[in-house]
């Protein structure tokens, strides 16, 4: 199934004014697709995600555009009709688990509602498949465990245990926000192996978010850059690394750590992502960028045509850079 997003636009309300978090932002993700989006904190990473649940907090709203996912158009849907496609199509896994689970219930209990409510099992299949998705997660001790409650469980397994939840129904999409940003790296790696491995056997799609480009390089076919609140660059995962055509980019592939494997060190990237409202006129990056001359980048940019056709770029002076990525 096919999560198409187009044009989609966010704003929030603030000072009896729209203040715009996210605008025109496009992409598709086709079925057993791995997508990362990727940017610094305050891009509007989290509110693209939330947006395409439906699942916006209070004051931000979806402003224009469209989510469709299988042909069924989300913004403006019913909220029965959205919590209704949660869990069972589409379904996420957010940073902290606990903020997901259910402190009172024991966790087999709760990845056991989600096959109730979803799918309609009674008590005891609901029970046993259960233990057999905390199984599959890779919990020790499934039967035992399912019994206990989550402040028993260490962070790497509460995360473990979110994504036996989110999986339970088998959703066409999962969406899974900085899944691994809380958990030290063996953990991490080991998390994400497991979404890897679960994207294969059930051929869902994945979309990713992530500050962490380390985090998309081994897990992800493509991705969007994501740059305060508009999509700078996108393509295929290998392309992109080798060959980034937006400064933003570049600049983030300088600065990943794993530049050290490559002999490089990385290059931190000064300053910070403007804050939504205070968008200088043109590109939102020139004041960042090395690349920066007056004409063009100060001028209301448009999306450039792709350059191949599984790439797109939002830069003005794309064509006449060359610039350095790293090889994975
Ligand atoms: N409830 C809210 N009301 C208004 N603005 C918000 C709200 N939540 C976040 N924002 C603003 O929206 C912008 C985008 O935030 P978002 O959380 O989507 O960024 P992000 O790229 O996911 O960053 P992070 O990784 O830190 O979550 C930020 O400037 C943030 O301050």
């Amino acid at each position: 199934m096919t999560l198409e997003v187009a044009g989609l636009s966010i704003s929030a309300r603030a000072g009896g004014r729209l203040v715009p978090l996210v605008q025109d932002v496009s992409f598709t993700l086709g079925p057993g697709e791995a997508f990362g989006l990727v940017g610094e904190s305050g891009s509007g990473k989290s509110m693209t995600a939330l947006a395409l649940l439906g699942l916006l907090p209070r004051g931000v709203r979806i402003t224009a555009g469209s989510v469709r996912l299988g042909g069924t158009e989300l913004v403006g849907a019913a909220d029965r009709t959205l919590a209704d496609l949660r869990g069972r199509r589409i379904a996420m896994v957010f940073q902290d688990p606990m903020a997901s689970l259910n402190p009172a219930l024991p966790v087999g209990a709760q990845v056991a509602e989600v096959l109730r409510r979803h799918l309609g099992l009674g008590r005891a299949p609901a029970a046993r498949r259960a233990v057999e998705l905390l199984d599959a997660v890779g919990i020790d001790d499934a039967r035992r465990r399912a019994r206990e409650h989550p402040h028993t469980f260490s962070g790497g397994m509460r995360q473990r245990a979110m994504i036996a939840m989110a999986l339970a129904c088998e959703p066409d999409v999962l969406i899974a926000d900085e899944p691994t940003t809380a958990l030290d790296v063996t953990i991490q790696a080991q998390i994400l192996d497991l979404l890897v491995g679960m994207q294969d056997e059930l051929g869902m799609a994945v979309l990713l978010v992530t500050h962490d480009l380390g985090v998309v390089a081994g897990t992800c076919h493509r991705l969007a850059v994501m740059y305060a609140g508009r999509l700078v660059e996108e393509g295929p995962v290998g392309e992109v690394f080798d060959r980034p055509l937006h400064p933003y980019t570049a600049a983030l592939l300088a600065a990943a750590p794993e530049n050290a494997m490559h002999g490089r060190r990385p290059q931190a990237l000064s300053g910070t992502v403007p804050l939504p409202g205070s968008l200088p006129e043109g590109c939102a990056f020139s004041p960042r960028c090395p690349h920066t001359r007056a004409d063009p980048c100060d001028s209301p940019l448009a999306e450039q045509p792709p350059t191949r056709s599984s790439r797109r770029v939002r830069c003005a002076r794309s064509g006449e850079l060359t610039l350095t990525g790293v090889s994975r």
